[in-house]
């Protein structure tokens, strides 16, 4: 069996004027839970349904499961697939509703073990109309693993939840994870790849521009702790012991990073009793997969 799930290569989709998909590369293992990471319109659903076999991209290779969607007729077994967008009909209670899915499928999990998976053995015989979004969402993914798929899509799973039940989605998660099972998910939440992604691919403007574990990506960042504080007085901070840049973020507002935090918060209280100002408001943090998206690009995931 290969090692790969998926291998894309130089994929290109354009609408229009619009070019979607721009060369992007995409090497996906076995067994991985991997992220597409990246800021609206960046091409993940686009790359999503490409690998799912619902769109043809204008050129580039794609192998899925060793195989591809023209030749390979039991592909659609082997995949499961929940698309941004789910319609679900209303009307049919969350048992109704997976029993239904399930019947398409010769081989997968019975309608009761797939509930206790998902977490919905108290909604069992509620209507979807009456679920919550992430209840909802929760049922759209299992709509992709009644049939026990090897690869699974799952197209911003948590995008419009609520903390709790995005959590509720990555219990989801974790659980395909254990089973073996390789994901690939879109997200533009960097918690949510940081948390539950083995590995990652950054893309913006239709490519991939890093690609990598979420530690590994932040580590080759130069700088991976970062203070913030405000100044009463007349700040000095210039070559601080420790810091690698120190920038002013607004009037008072400093923000110091280097490797270690110690050594930086130290030297900058050494100064501010020397140079007599104050330091109020200090936080710190460790840098994030926002911060290497910012080192890529110049832009936040969020602009
Ligand atoms: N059917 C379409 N017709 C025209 N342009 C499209 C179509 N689908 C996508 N696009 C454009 O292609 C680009 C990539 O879109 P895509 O939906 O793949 O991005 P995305 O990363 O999934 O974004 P989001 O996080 O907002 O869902 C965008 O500029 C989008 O406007």
């Amino acid at each position: 069996m290969s090692a790969w799930a998926l291998r894309c290569r130089k994929l290109v989709k354009r609408y229009g004027a619009v070019t979607a998909l721009d060369g992007l590369d995409l090497d996906v293992r076995q067994g991985e839970c991997f992220g597409l990471l990246g800021p609206n319109g960046a091409g993940k659903t686009t790359t999503m349904e490409i690998v799912a076999g619902l769109l043809d991209p204008g050129a580039g290779d794609i192998e899925v499961l060793g195989g591809n969607w023209r030749a390979d007729k039991e592909l659609r077994t082997r995949v499961g697939i929940a698309l941004q967008e789910t319609h679900l009909p209303d009307h049919l209670t969350v048992r109704e509703l997976l029993a239904l899915f399930r019947s398409f499928y010769r081989d997968g999990p019975t309608v009761s073990s797939l509930i206790e998976q998902l977490g919905l053995a108290d909604k069992r015989d509620t209507l979807f109309l009456n679920l919550s979004g992430g209840q909802k969402q929760r049922v759209a993914v299992g709509c992709a693993l009644v049939g026990d798929p090897e690869l699974v899509l799952l197209d911003e799973p948590t995008a419009g939840l609520d903390p709790q039940a995005r959590r509720r989605i990555w219990d989801v998660l974790g659980k395909l994870r254990t089973e073996g099972r390789t994901v690939l998910l879109s997200t533009h939440h960097i918690d949510e790849a940081e948390r539950v992604c083995d590995r990652v691919a950054v893309v913006d403007h239709g490519r991939v521009i890093a690609v990598g574990a979420p530690g590994e990506l932040i580590a080759r960042l130069d700088s991976t702790s970062l203070v913030e504080f405000r100044v009463e007085g007349v700040a000095d901070i210039a070559e601080l012991p420790g810091v690698r840049c120190a920038e002013r973020l607004d009037a008072d507002r400093f923000r110091l990073a280097g490797s270690e935090l110690h050594p930086m918060v130290e030297a900058l209280f050494a100064r501010a009793s020397t140079a007599g100002f104050r330091v109020v408001d200090l936080t710190t943090r460790q840098a994030t997969l926002e911060d290497v998206f910012v080192k890529l690009t110049g832009r936040h995931l969020r602009d």
